[in-house]
Order: structure tokens, then C-alpha cells, then sequence
């Protein structure tokens, strides 16, 4: 795993849409895997500022993680809204390239595998992430086994609680959402975890110089060739020894 660690989360994310940019620019068909969460903003923002100077995205292939089950994308708290109002409505990304899974359908199962059908059709050339403060990627929360298909996931209490910031009452957070699987994640050619604040410390270290365990899922990644972990000095910290040089493998 690539570390690099900067002085704010606003540097870390003009790095990372740089890195986007290189992706953007070098092919036909980009196809970025998408994150919500407060964590990736700088990224957005340093991405529209790119696209402001000129980027072009109209040929960019978005695919989104996961959604919440019951919030229409009209909702605030819908990552459909997070995503229209953070990037899709920023830059000229196309509606027909955007992929996000439907919380709101009928049949769940159908929904899933509709969804494993459009990322089969589109390979993430660079999937960004987050990590819930439990170790989750997407909504693949800490279990005995990790699912590789996208699927329907309870949230975990901790989940609940840490999202709770977002809604007026702990009662109005979804208790299910819809994930994209490991499988899909790992498939990406070029992964970029991004964590930000002291608060992700702890299980950035466990995440990145831990054992791979199903109930740390981040863990997962050390598995995957091309991981560059993005942090700050605070999520950071548990990865430096007493020398104050990185302990990262
Ligand atoms: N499903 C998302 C994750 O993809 C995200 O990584 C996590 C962390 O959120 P934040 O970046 O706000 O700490 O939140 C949610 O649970």
C-alpha cells in the first residue's frame, strides 16, 4: 500500500483528483467507483475546480458504492443527493453515466443483481473510499463473512450512531442499505482509501498494519496491488512509530 499523508484533507484532495485527472485524461471510457460520506469532499471539490479549468467529464462512467434503503433521491440524506449536490451538478458527468443503487425498489434482490450487471458492463478503472470508524468499505460491515456480490446490509449499531450526525434524530437513520460487494472493489485496477481526522486513527492502523480480518474490512485491501491510503497528520498517527517515521508495510 502507498501511504501519503498531508497537512489538511483540502490537499489531500486536490492529490487525489489529480489522480483522477490521469484517469479522465488517458482514456476513452473512465469509470470512477464513488464514495459518500464527508470524507471525499475535498476530492469533489478539487474535482469540479478541475473541471472549472477546463477538465472535460462528459465521458466519465460514475459508479456509486451503496444507498441507504428507503430514502428517495429527493431525500437530503440520500447518497443520490450527496452525489448530485457535491459532484453531478457541478460538472457536465452526464445523467446516463451515473450509476447508484436504487433504495427505494421493490424487489431488492433484483435491484442487487441489476446493479452487479452495470458494474460487470463497466470495470472501475479508480474506485474512491472511506472508512466507516468500524473498518467498513462502502456498507461491508465488520462480519464473519464478507459478501463479494453487492447485496442488502443491516447497518451495525456503531454505523447507525457515526451516521447519526447527518439526520435530525437517530430514529431517521436507515437501518439497511444496499452495498456494492468486495468482489467489485477489488476488481478496480487503482483503489484510493481516503480518512481524514483523529477519530479514524485507531482504525486506519488496524485497517492498514493489522492482520486481514473479515471484521476489519478494510483490511481487505492490502490484498489489492495498486492501494494508495490518503490521510492526514491525525488518521494518520497510528501509523508512525516513536521516530516519527511511517510504520506502514
Ligand atoms: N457508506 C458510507 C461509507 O462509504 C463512508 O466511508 C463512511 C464514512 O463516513 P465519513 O467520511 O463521513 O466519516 O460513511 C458511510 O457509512
Amino acid at each position: 500500500m502507498n501511504i501519503r499523508v498531508f497537512d489538511t484533507p483540502h490537499d489531500a484532495g486536490i492529490y487525489v483528483a489529480a489522480l483522477a485527472e490521469q484517469v479522465i485524461q488517458s482514456r476513452p471510457d473512465p469509470v470512477l467507483g464513488l464514495a459518500t460520506g464527508s470524507t471525499p469532499i475535498p476530492f469533489y471539490d478539487a474535482l469540479v475546480g478541475l473541471h472549472r479549468c477546463g477538465l472535460d467529464l462528459s465521458h466519465v462512467t460514475t459508479i456509486n458504492l451503496d444507498e441507504y434503503i428507503g430514502l428517495p433521491p429527493t431525500h437530503e440524506q440520500s447518497y443520490a443527493h450527496f452525489m448530485h449536490t457535491h459532484l453531478f451538478s457541478r460538472t457536465n458527468i452526464r445523467s446516463e453515466n451515473i450509476h447508484i443503487p436504487n433504495g427505494m425498489a421493490d424487489d431488492l434482490a433484483a435491484e442487487c443483481a441489476r446493479y452487479d450487471d452495470v458494474i460487470r458492463a463497466h470495470p472501475i478503472h479508480l474506485q474512491i473510499l472511506g472508512i466507516g470508524v468500524n473498518g467498513h468499505i462502502g456498507f461491508n460491515e465488520p462480519d464473519d463473512l464478507l459478501l463479494s456480490k453487492t447485496h442488502v446490509v443491516e447497518l451495525r449499531p456503531e454505523t447507525v450512531r457515526s451516521n447519526a450526525r447527518f439526520f435530525e434524530r437517530i430514529e431517521d437513520v436507515p437501518r439497511r442499505a444496499i452495498t456494492m460487494g468486495v468482489q467489485a472493489i477489488l476488481q478496480a485496477d487503482q483503489i484510493v482509501l481516503m480518512a481524514f481526522g483523529p477519530e479514524k486513527a485507531d482504525i486506519i492502523a488496524r485497517a492498514v498494519l493489522g492482520e486481514v480480518r473479515t471484521d476489519v474490512p478494510a483490511s481487505i485491501l492490502q490484498l489489492h496491488k495498486r492501494v494508495t491510503v490518503v490521510l492526514d497528520r491525525a488518521s494518520a498517527q497510528g501509523l508512525f512509530d516513536e521516530a516519527g517515521r511511517l510504520r506502514a508495510k
